[in-house]
């Protein structure tokens, strides 16, 4: 995959450019709705699975003409995005900072094509790979692996961060109307209440403890897993419970082997697999134990789906790149700076959090691939929460404020969870529509006027309040409706915008693949940590960094030393009690 010229001074990038500047002020979505009544058909497109229904994804509602369209599938095309993609699925070496292939579309390649990596076909490995969770899965959920008492596995811990956290945990929430098999809980972070409150939970005897780090040395993952195995040998009183209690999933067996994991209880992958785009390898055993793993084969065929119609379906038509080139036409022409992700949909309520690391971590860089720093803006600020929740806290700024704020709005049809005759869900979708056609449409003048008028209020008051009602409308969206939420339909959600993100990074010219952005402040972890020891004053950072390592110190030993000479209360008395009791249960 070649470099590129510089996306602005591109002939298309240009024309897009004089075209906004032109008419970029005075398109209006209502406006173009009125001008065409096809526009729906014609902006909207569907994939059909084939079993769980058809995804809707209506594109309509956008400051978007054929005229900008054009540009933006010509840019897409002069930006060689489709010969980007054929290199990302023929596993040629895209990562190039990390000279490495990119192929998370190999762990779900169902068809079983041949993928040569260094002259090797993976997909025998990855087939092993998975033949081993399946196996693994059987024995765990038909309860015929036991822990070091006899009992079986009753909840799951996945210990990991990122990538190796954030797929699962909201996989394993948006499929929870699927779970089959033990219960599972997620620690990531480095913060011992994490860890703490989830031990409170779980019987050790009955816990199963997946460390999920592709490098095995992220410091936040080991040092839980640490803490973790010492649980866990304290209660059993046996180091070798270890071996019923802990499984690995890594890239890197020697570390594996280190910590003291068995390499059989070791689930492998590749380091052509990156950590956000690892859901669908050894990293979602905890989702597979939990929706058992031919749900998790189901998740791996949606998103298999969507890989198949990125590669032959037209750019025109094409759900990734469509959704990727609107994304352009807000951030570089219109500057805006966020892209809202907002699933109608309790279950996703993870979804928005997920997309942070997949696209902010993929696309958050201001480098070229020859080197050079961009002169346009690249991936924006991706946040969300569910509908409707969010409606009461955030929209407002949506709707009224000074930012231009692109939302991707998502809803199953139907729900799994039709209580009081379903008439929960029909609400929630009410809303979800009118969202995004108060957002289109906004409220004129003339409209609020009337309708303050027809309240009774009186004139002089509603001259007063009459500027805060209005509503400037025009604010884009796209909805994206399935049928309902499924493995598969979830699967190839998330591989709509795994490759919304690969397009996106395309035409900016960007690595999607390496996350060189996070060193630093690894680095300078390792040296603070050194610094926090003893009681000396530090003086060798920024005066900022020196004055608040200082204050920490100081407020840790003012701590001790209240501890020290304070009396025992009532509280503490009762915290000694129930621990030596927690302790004592722990040692029977
Ligand atoms: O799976 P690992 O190696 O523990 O890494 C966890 C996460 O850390 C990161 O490297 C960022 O710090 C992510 O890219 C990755 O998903």
């Amino acid at each position: 995959m070649e470099s590129r010229p510089n996306l602005v001074i591109e002939p298309t990038w240009q024309k897009l450019n004089h075209f906004y500047k032109e008419f970029g002020s005075k398109i209006n979505i209502m406006d173009l709705f009125a001008q065409d009544p096809k526009r729906f058909e014609k902006f909207s497109t569907t994939i059909e699975t084939p079993l769980d229904g058809p995804i809707l994804i209506d594109y309509s509602k956008n400051r978007i003409n054929d005229e900008v369209l054009k540009l933006l599938f010509q840019l897409a095309r002069d930006r060689g995005v489709e010969s980007a993609r054929d290199a990302m699925f023929s596993a040629s070496k895209i990562n190039f900072t990390e000279n490495r292939s990119v192929l998370h579309i190999a762990l779900r390649n169902r068809k079983n094509r041949p993928i040569i990596v260094d002259g090797k076909d993976v997909m025998p490995e990855v087939n092993a790979v998975l033949d081993h969770m399946k196996s693994f899965c059987d024995l765990i959920i038909s309860k015929k692996w036991k822990g070091y008492s006899g009992k079986p596995i009753e909840d799951v811990v996945n210990i990991g961060i990122g990538g190796s956290d954030l797929g699962p945990l909201m996989v394993t929430e948006a499929l929870k109307s699927f779970a089959v098999g033990p219960r599972v809980h997620f620690v990531s972070n480095i913060d011992g209440t994490h860890l703490a409150e989830v031990l409170k939970k779980v019987n050790p005897e009955t816990t199963l403890f997946i460390i999920a780090s592709k490098t095995f040395t992220t410091q936040e993952t080991i040092t839980n897993a640490v803490s973790a195995k010492t649980w866990l040998v304290a209660a059993s009183g046996d180091a070798s419970a270890v071996a019923k209690h802990f499984v690995a999933l890594s890239t890197n067996a020697e570390k594996v082997r280190e910590f003291g994991i068995d390499t059989n209880n070791m689930f492998g992958f590749w380091d052509w697999v990156g950590g956000r785009y690892s859901l669908w390898s050894a990293i979602g055993l905890s989702i597979a134990l939990n929706i058992g793993y031919d749900n998790f084969v189901k998740l791996l065929e949606g998103a298999h789906y969507v890989d198949e119609h990125f590669v032959n379906t037209p750019l025109e038509k094409n759900v990734p790149v469509i959704l990727a080139l609107i994304g352009i036409w807000y951030i570089n022409f219109y500057n805006s700076e966020t892209h809202a992700l907002l699933p109608y949909d309790q279950y996703l309520h993870r979804f928005a959090a997920y997309f942070q690391q997949g696209d902010m971590e993929s696309n958050g860089k201001y480098v070229t691939r020859n080197g050079d720093q961009v002169s346009y803006s690249t991936g924006p600020i991706v946040w969300g929460e569910p509908g409707t929740n969010g409606q009461h806290a955030f929209y407002q700024l949506i709707h009224q404020g000074t930012r231009l704020i692109p939302a991707d709005f998502i809803a199953p049809a139907c729900t799994h969870n039709p209580i009081s005759g379903g008439k929960h869900h029909k609400i929630l979708l009410a809303n979800f529509l009118a969202q995004t056609e108060a957002l289109a449409k906004g409220k004129s003048l003339e409209e609020a006027a009337a309708e303050l008028k027809a309240s009774g209020m009186p004139a002089d008051q509603i001259d007063r309040i009459l500027p805060h009602k209005v509503f400037q409308g025009n604010r884009p969206t796209n909805s994206i409706v399935c049928k309902m939420i499924t493995p598969f339909t979830l699967g190839a959600l998330i591989a709509i915008y795994e490759h919304k993100i690969f397009v996106q990074g395309v035409i900016w010219d960007i690595n999607s693949f390496d996350q060189w952005g996070v060193e630093l402040g690894k680095q300078l972890a390792k040296a603070i940590e050194k610094d926090l020891e003893g009681s000396n004053k530090i003086s060798n950072h920024d005066q900022s960094t020196n004055g608040l390592v200082n204050f920490i110190k100081s407020c840790c030993i003012r701590s001790v030393e209240e501890t020290v000479q304070r009396p025992q209360t009532q509280s503490s008395r009762s915290t000694r009690t129930r621990s030596s009791k927690r302790q004592k249960l722990e040692e029977n």
